[in-house]
């Protein structure tokens, strides 16, 4: 088979020559042709894509004027809205399938741009040297491809010096090899390690940004495990992408300096060199296609993976934080059924990438191993079979040049196993090349899960939420408005720039759920200092909602909220709640907390006590934790103090001492309480009805209980909330 493309090539080249036509040009012709077929070839996908995109845009106004034939009134009202939602749901939609497409790369370039954000950086040094190593690499590949053949030519020759002097050198050699090979990897690791710090400490930022780290799992309903995205995700993905680029950099050096070392080979023997290239252009070519077009949609494989372990992480996390409280229900069995279920989830998804990999990787070797060692069995042959310079060998009968046919025979010994071994470095970054495409759609997986979480801290952090909201009627009493399925958090928030002006106020201020349940359609209420507040009313009703909304945590739908800027080195509202967070470190870091040890020296507090280092939250019991949350109240004294029911577990004689404590310090208390006996603490009472009314009202000097039923008629709004709000600043009461 060899012989006869061979005789039919020379035959060919021949004939043009005759023709007018130089072999050279002829070959270069041929060789540009190839190449530019292919790359029509790679970008038919791209260009297919973008056509069907245009096809869908023009397909999605006819959608859209059709459906607006049956549309409900409300709907023909809007129609850019509709549209607008249908593209969010498009692009949604195509998120959830990451792969190589234009997404996957812009959302590469926007993390590259975080990884190496400078030209003149660590990142690009690391890349320099990382780079020249693979160059180095391959440099010193071909001199001991090159080496191996002459070993064996003096074999061949039976020329025991040359053969001992050049095995010396090629033992020599082996030394800065192998030191280049372990670099490579070094600085691979290293540089996955740098892009991790990277997009690390940039995606922290984002996180500790506005409450994000709140937001984004209250508020927000796309991210579920951020742990497991901000630990294991990035650093798969940094890992990946510093493995790719050495094992796409790699093999595109070893090609085209081998191919010049293989063409040079060639020319030495005399032989044409157009033919071989050709050859394989076109065999790798043709099974490019096909891997590409039968490959599994890694990407997204990968992805759900990705999730599905996350999900079983957070399951851990969640046994592990409630561990007692599951020991005392003995509530193992449910907990150990659900693990079990987020393992088996994890093992059905692992069990079919491994299934569709087993016939992939099958295909893969088939032509890998197959089908290409075969074509470059026919690409070594084809220079020594249409060689032309050099003596024929067997043809060769006279005596006189059986010499040079010794020479000729060594010659071309030499030249295969040159040949050979470039060939094998060659089919070996082929193959390496090609592997990476899998990586590079396993990778499009890591890039969409890092890209989109950073998208969506971004957006969280600037106020933008997106959660699937289930609530009955949307307009209720025209206090929520709905764009893209998602409320308009309109209400405003006033930052009073007096200092001196430390009072907090609400105006029409609705209460609403991250689910958009309206809890109380309208407050309006006025906060001083000195006037101590007591907040009751049945479970449920908004009591802590109330502190939310004060401390920035959920958005405000509606009306007006004032607070005061923090003044006099004292932070303006302090929350305590039921449940005290105790933080890592020793005592005295769980008095200060937030404030670091700095923080405190420059307050000019010192104390060389409370140095022991516990896990306080296991260590200490409820009460103690509660006290000790007060301590972080008298260190801090702020403003105003936010209590959530953080005295529930204190003795009646503690609380009552530590309430007065606070007011002796100047702290305005806002509590939130079902005991009678912290009623003589404060001067005024705000009390949901638990049906969305409240009252807002001066507390009497003497009271020591609820308030009687039969006040309940001065509560505002106490209707249920189908029609607008009767609550008016007016209608409240004048404090
Ligand atoms: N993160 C959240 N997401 C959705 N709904 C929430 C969230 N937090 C609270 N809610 C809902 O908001 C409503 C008011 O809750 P809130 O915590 O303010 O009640 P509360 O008056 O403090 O009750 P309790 O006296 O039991 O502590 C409840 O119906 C609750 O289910």
């Amino acid at each position: 088979m060899p012989t006869v493309i061979s005789k039919f090539a020379r035959k060919s080249f021949d004939k043009l020559e005759e023709l007018g036509y130089s072999k050279v040009a002829v070959s270069k012709g041929l060789v540009s042709t190839a190449l530019l077929a292919y790359c029509l070839k790679l970008s038919y996908p791209y260009i297919k894509q973008q056509l069907s995109a245009n096809e869908t845009k023009c397909d999605n106004g006819q959608l859209n004027r059709n459906e607006n034939n049956n549309l409900t009134k409300a709907d023909v009202e809007d129609p850019e809205e509709k549209i607008e939602k249908i593209i969010i749901e498009k692009k949604q939609r195509r998120r959830k399938q990451p792969g190589l497409n234009l997404e996957f790369i812009l959302q590469l370039r926007t993390l590259i741009q975080i990884m190496v954000p400078r030209v003149l950086c660590e990142e690009t040094g690391l890349l320099a040297v990382h780079t020249l190593c693979l160059i180095s690499r391959t440099f010193l590949s071909i001199y001991v491809a090159a080496m191996e053949g002459a070993i064996v030519k003096y074999i061949v020759r039976k020329d025991v010096k040359n053969f001992v002097l050049m095995l010396l050198k090629w033992f020599g050699i082996a030394i800065p090899a192998t030191f280049i090979n372990s670099m490579i990897r070094y600085l691979e690791n290293k540089l996955a390690l740098a892009f991790r710090t990277r997009l690390v400490n940039h995606a922290y930022k984002l996180y500790f940004k506005n409450q994000t780290y709140y937001k984004v799992s209250n508020l927000d309903g796309r991210i579920e495990n951020a742990d497991h995205r901000l630990t294991d995700d990035i650093s798969t993905f940094s890992s990946s992408v510093a493995h790719l680029y050495s094992h796409l950099t790699k093999p595109c050096f070893d090609l085209m300096l081998i191919g010049i070392a293989m063409a040079r080979s060639s020319r030495k023997m005399k032989a044409n060199i157009v033919m071989g290239p050709a050859l394989a252009t076109i065999v790798i070519g043709t099974t490019a296609h096909i891997m590409r077009v039968v490959s599994p949609k890694f990407g997204q494989l990968v992805s759900e993976e990705a999730n599905r372990n996350g999900y079983l992480r957070h399951v851990h996390s969640k046994i592990i934080t409630n561990a007692e409280e599951i020991a005392f229900y003995g509530g193992h069995k449910v907990e150990h059924a659900q693990l079990q279920d987020a393992y088996s989830r994890l093992v059905n998804q692992m069990n079919s990438i491994f299934t569709q990999k087993l016939w992939f990787i099958m295909l893969e070797q088939f032509f890998m191993k197959y089908v290409w060692s075969g074509t470059g069995m026919v690409m070594v042959s084809l220079p020594i079979l249409t060689t032309t310079g050099l003596p024929n060998g067997p043809h060769d009968r006279s005596n006189t040049i059986r010499s040079n046919t010794e020479h000729g025979v060594s010659e071309r010994t030499q030249y295969f196993t040159t040949a050979r071994n470039l060939l094998l470095s060659g089919a070996d970054a082929i193959e390496r090349l090609m592997s990476s495409y899998k990586e590079i759609v396993a990778l499009a997986g890591y890039t969409s899960r890092v890209a989109g979480m950073l998208e969506v801290f971004d957006e969280v952090s600037r106020g933008v939420y997106q959660k699937t909201v289930i609530t009955a009627d949307r307009n209720v009493a025209g206090i929520l408005e709905f764009k893209n399925d998602q409320p308009i958090a309109k209400g405003m928030i006033v930052c009073s720039d007096n200092e001196s002006d430390m009072t907090i106020s609400l105006e029409n201020v609705p209460v609403v759920t991250p689910n958009c349940d309206i809890v109380v359609s309208s407050l309006t209420l006025t906060i001083m200092p000195g006037m101590h507040l007591l907040i009751t009313g049945p479970n449920g009703c908004g009591k802590s909602s109330l502190f939310r909304i004060l401390s920035g945590l959920w958005p405000i739908y509606g009306g007006t909220l004032c607070i005061p800027k923090p003044a006099q080195g004292k932070p303006c509202m302090f929350y305590i709640p039921q449940r005290p967070y105790m933080s890592c470190g020793s005592l005295r870091d769980q008095i200060i907390y937030p404030d670091t040890r700095k923080d405190m020296l420059n307050k000019n507090i010192t104390e060389d006590s409370f140095d022991e280092i516990r896990d306080w939250k296991d260590t200490l019991s409820g009460g103690e934790k509660q006290r000790m949350a007060m301590a972080r109240l008298f260190y801090h004294k702020p403003h105003y103090a936010l209590l959530d029911e953080c005295t529930s577990a204190v003795s009646v004689d503690v609380e009552s001492s530590i309430y007065e404590t606070a007011k002796s310090m100047g702290i305005t208390l806002l509590t939130i309480t079902h005991r009678p006996t912290l009623w003589k603490f404060h001067t005024h009472i705000l009390e949901f009805d638990g049906q969305g009314g409240w009252v807002f009202e001066p507390l009497a000097k003497d009271a020591k209980q609820k308030v009687p039923k039969s006040r309940q008629s001065v509560y505002q709004n106490h209707k249920p909330f189908t029609d607008a709000p009767e609550t008016s600043p007016s209608a409240a009461p004048a404090v």
